[in-house]
């Protein structure tokens, strides 16, 4: 609890909600907040080193540890092998196995995503030859988002940056529409002291509306028989039941109900479900999900071509295997400059049609960027581990050489082959570098690296 003490109108809410229960809340929010990872089903990795405590009961990987570790420091932790993620918000795991019908390809998007948890978690849970699309609106959070992605490395994950008004041309195409909505962040007084004194009633009415708004276009974009996922992190009733009511009200929505273990104790608070601190072990959390009962239908067909690039030359798909498994699975655009990007092939007719129907598409996977007869990879490329020839060169480093390597220090290696080497840690990749004879150049994104003391992603 901070030492200020919680808002007044924030205890009087919360005593109306939850009456006899109050005092046992307010202790929960003076104890430590859990720590929980999601491992990478993509990525094995041994994760012996990190202090496992037990299975988060409704996510299949989730994983709480005793302690929270640096995971700046863990080498495994930048390759994607888990990420970082407060245990309520994987319930998100449920209502999509439970609201989204017989396992087919999936059209998914992520509205509001940065930066990037339940993107990964969508990305992991998704039946193969699914595609989803990860918007995040505001600009400046869209870099961690797409670091955050390009480490879990899942093929199928496009990023965008939109406002959800700019999907309006893709009304009903989507199978699943998750709104992860800006909220006043309630959950999260234990975990972020200052959000407690940010917080006040006509911030969550100002919220409340924000997010109307937002599932108001959302709604519009789910198929017949999809679904809409709203979250937040909040208790208070504007935010959560009065806007999911609406939605069932107002927009003939489907309040889908959940099967759920009582011993849970996950609050049902029709038509969501409510996670308190001193009931489960994690924060704050809101979920509702919602079944698209009206007739919305998408009849828009996939263009022939994308708008801004061109298919690669013969020459260069040759080049390209040298580097890549089985090119014939993936296909390959460069822009005017070079810069040569790629998606599996299956996914093709869906992105043509998104590079049409929004304003400019959706971002491809960075491969490279071709050179004359060279290509420099991208370093997205490397942790994008299936798509890689098998018997790529790699350099297995060992940990004080891996966080070297993360710091882009200099560092020494006893390595054989010239040219470009994957260089990996616990099996899976970190990036690139390049040896030169004499030297070798670290390809490690500058922006990415270690600084120390900063706890730059600890999320
Ligand atoms: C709760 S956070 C999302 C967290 C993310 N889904 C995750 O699990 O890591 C809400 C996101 O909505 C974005 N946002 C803010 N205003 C928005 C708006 N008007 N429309 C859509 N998204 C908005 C924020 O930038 C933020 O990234």
């Amino acid at each position: 609890m901070p030492a200020a003490g919680f808002p007044p109108a924030f205890t009087k809410q919360m005593a109306a909600l939850l009456s006899t229960e109050l005092d046992n809340f307010e202790a929960s929010l003076a104890t430590a907040p859990p720590v929980s990872i999601r491992v990478n089903p993509g990525k094995s990795a041994g994760l012996n080193h990190l202090p496992m405590d037990g299975p988060v009961p409704w996510h299949p990987d989730g994983r709480y540890l005793a302690e929270r570790p640096s995971f700046t420091l863990d080498p495994l932790f930048h390759a994607g092998a888990y990420y970082v993620q407060e245990a309520s918000s994987m319930f998100l795991y449920q209502a999509l196995e439970q609201t989204t019908g017989p396992k087919r390809p999936l059209r998914i998007l992520d509205l509001c995503a940065a930066p990037g948890g339940k993107t990964t978690l969508i990305a992991s849970w998704m039946p193969a030859g699914s595609i989803l699309v990860a918007n995040e609106v505001i600009r400046s959070r869209v870099p961690v988002l797409k670091q955050n992605l390009g480490r879990w490395g899942h093929p199928a994950v496009f990023t965008c940056n939109y406002d959800p008004e700019a999907f309006l041309p893709l009304a009903g195409w989507f199978d699943v529409v998750v709104v992860d909505a800006p909220c006043s962040g309630e959950g999260l007084f234990r975990k972020n002291e200052s959000a407690s004194q940010e917080w006040s009633p006509e911030n969550v009415l100002l919220c409340a509306a924000r997010q109307k708004r937002i599932l108001q276009v959302a709604q519009k974009l789910v198929g017949p028989g999809g679904a809409l996922i709203y979250s937040t992190c909040t208790y208070n009733s504007s935010e959560n039941d009065q806007n999911a009511d609406w939605l069932v009200r107002e927009k003939g929505m489907y309040a889908n109900v959940l099967d759920i273990p009582a011993a849970w104790q996950i609050g049902e608070r029709q038509p969501g479900y409510q996670f308190y601190p001193h009931k489960v072990k994690g924060e704050g959390f809101y979920l509702a999900p919602l079944r698209q009962l009206e007739p919305i239908r998408s009849d828009l067909k996939a263009r022939r071509e994308f708008r801004k690039m061109s298919a690669i030359h013969k020459k260069e798909v040759s080049l390209l295997k040298d580097w890549i498994e089985a090119p014939d699975q993936y296909f390959f655009l460069k822009t005017k400059s070079g810069e040569v990007c790629h998606a599996p092939a299956e996914l093709e007719p869906a992105l043509r049609l998104l590079d049409h129907a929004l304003p400019a598409g959706v971002w491809l996977h960075e491969t490279g960027q071709i050179k004359g007869s060279d290509f420099v990879p991208a370093h997205e490329l490397a942790l994008e581990q299936e798509i890689l020839r098998k018997e790529f060169p790699a350099v297995a480093l060992d940990e004080q050489q891996a966080l070297q390597y993360l710091k882009k220090e200099l560092l020494s290696l006893p390595v054989a082959g010239r040219g470009w080497q994957k260089v990996t840690y616990g099996g899976l990749a970190l990036g690139w570098i390049r040896n030169l004879g004499n030297r070798f150049n670290n390809y490690f994104p500058t922006e990415q690296r270690i600084r120390m003391g900063l706890q730059v992603n600890d999320v």
